[in-house]
């Protein structure tokens, strides 16, 4: 899906040669400061590396056109936004803004179940904890059903069980649908259970 050949950005991160495979589960690790966010803004073309090339289908980032791109791969960002308005609003404002149709309340309480998310669509969004704002925002990414998705550390705000129970819902849900995930985590263990690849950043170093 994603092949990354000779990246230099900034003294961030130098990367000889990384693929994410197509339909595949990847988890990026690494110390805090090492260049993890760096990796995933790169990669949904919202910075440009300095060197190398990023290739998308095998096809060079140049020749991508980043809103085209960004329909395919979508990006949560570490604090995502919640807006003033419903849990709904919230839940619905990527399909509006990425001009994609509106669905159901079925769907949208389908995708409260995923998140773990015991609310009604109509509860006020900002009287969420920053947990369950968090699990609103991934909910708003799964609904805009990308070909991958760029986590940031998804799960950062949840406590142990949540977060498991919220990965594993997660993970089945992109295999099911064949689509890619590329998540990054703090959590060695969710790492190393759920994830077919792990890339692991370093300060600076190449690898
Ligand atoms: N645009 C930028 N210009 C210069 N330095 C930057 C820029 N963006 C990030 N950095 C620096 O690059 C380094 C890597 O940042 P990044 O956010 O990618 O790390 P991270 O691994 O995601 O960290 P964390 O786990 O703490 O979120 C940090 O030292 C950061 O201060």
């Amino acid at each position: 899906m994603f092949l990354l050949k000779d990246i230099k950005y900034k003294d961030i991160l130098d990367i000889k040669e990384l693929k994410f495979e197509e339909s595949k589960v990847a988890c990026i690790v690494g110390e805090s400061g090492s260049g993890k966010t760096t990796l995933l803004r790169l990669l949904n073309k919202l910075i440009s590396c300095d060197g190398g090339e990023i290739f998308y289908k095998n096809k060079p980032f140049k020749h991508i056109n980043s809103v085209d791109l960004r329909r395919e791969v979508v990006m949560l960002p570490q604090a995502p936004a919640i807006y003033g308005g419903s849990i709904k609003d919230n839940l619905l404002i990527g399909l509006k803004f990425g001009e994609k149709p509106i669905v159901s309340d079925e769907r949208l309480l389908e995708i409260l179940r995923l998140v773990k998310l015991n609310k009604g669509l109509n509860d006020d969004a900002d009287k969420l904890s920053g947990g369950e704002k968090q699990r609103i925002a991934l909910g708003r990414v799964i609904l805009m059903e990308p070909e991958v998705l760029l986590l940031d550390e998804p799960s950062s705000a949840l406590d142990e069980d949540t977060e498991e129970l919220i990965i594993e819902a997660l993970v089945s849900y992109t295999r099911n649908r064949g689509k890619t995930l590329i998540m990054v985590t703090h959590s060695k263990k969710i790492a190393g259970s759920f994830s077919d690849k792990i890339v692991e950043l370093s300060k600076r170093d190449s690898y």
